[in-house]
């Protein structure tokens, strides 16, 4: 007897702990992609009437870059699994989450693509860049050459997707290792870098898990923002009744071409 579960089966409801209702707060003013307080009157009525287009089933691929070590799978599984593995453990090639959210009501889901740091697989991972939404560049507060690295990685990126639609953030990690004065001289610099890559910064640990869900609800919302704005931008939204009646207008389409076919073999 085969307990196979069909591959139709229902996605079981978004976690609690995913939902976001309110907009999340930039790190620090001085480096945010915006500094707005609540969402734009446009973008909370869109969802309220249920004017959103494909966004509600979009998955929005995010990748995670940067020196080996500085702590992109950390990252990931504080905020996916939350766990913390003292160890390290290198990344081969590319590994890859998914977090599915509720922003405004409206379902969202973000792929999290974990890439190797080490030079020698550098050239896998770099394969699957392409069609990122989200770059988040990482570094090491407690490591200065690895933030003077992140430009590069930000060029490497860039190389594989299209500059004008991609949102990037800027990330230190490893806030737990750092006193307040070492912290504050590097934020400086951060922050500086931050601003010449268009980039939104942030600061956290993901042994403490300071900041880290916090920081994965702000690229969900700007990510689920951006498509929203780019949708409505389209003339004449559609509401999801009209995509389900184009959907039943097709399907019946199918079935009276296929009708014709019959006849005409006949
Ligand atoms: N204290 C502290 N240690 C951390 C933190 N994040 C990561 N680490 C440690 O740093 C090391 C490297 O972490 P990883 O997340 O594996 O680094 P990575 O960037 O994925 O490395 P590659 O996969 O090789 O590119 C591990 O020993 C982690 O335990 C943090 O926030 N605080
Ligand atoms: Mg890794």
């Amino acid at each position: 007897m085969s307990y196979r579960v069909s591959s139709m089966s229902v996605l079981p409801p978004v976690r609690k702990d995913r939902i976001i209702a309110e907009l999340p707060k930039c790190y620090s003013k001085d480096a945010a992609l915006h500094t707005k307080d609540e969402f734009t009157k446009k973008v909370r009525t869109a969802c309220q009437e249920q004017r959103t287009g494909t966004v509600g089933f979009k998955i929005s691929k995010v990748i995670v870059v940067g020196d080996v070590a500085v702590g992109k799978t950390c990252l990931i599984n504080r905020f996916c699994k939350d766990a913390f593995d003292k160890n390290y453990k290198a990344t081969i090639g590319v590994d890859f989450e998914m977090e599915r959210f509720e922003v405004l009501g409206v379902p969202f889901s973000l792929q999290l693509w974990d890439t190797a740091g080490q030079e020698r697989f550098k050239c896998i991972a770099s394969t699957y860049y392409r069609g990122a939404q989200t770059v988040i560049i990482v570094f090491d507060v407690n490591d200065v050459a690895s933030l003077s690295h992140t430009k590069q990685w930000l060029i490497d990126a860039m190389k594989e997707n299209d500059p004008t639609n991609i949102q990037i953030f800027l990330v230190g990690t490893k806030k737990d290792l750092s006193s307040p004065a070492q912290y504050a001289l590097i934020e400086k610099d951060a922050i500086k870098v931050s601003q010449e890559m268009k980039a939104e910064y942030w600061a956290l640990s993901s042994l403490t898990g300071e900041n880290v869900k916090e920081f994965f609800f702000r690229v969900a919302t700007l990510a689920f923002e951006a498509n929203l704005l780019a949708e409505l931008e389209k003339s004449g939204t559609r509401q999801i009744s009209d995509i389900v009646k184009i959907n039943s207008n097709s399907n019946n389409l199918y079935a009276s071409s296929k009708k014709k076919q019959t006849n005409c073999c006949q």
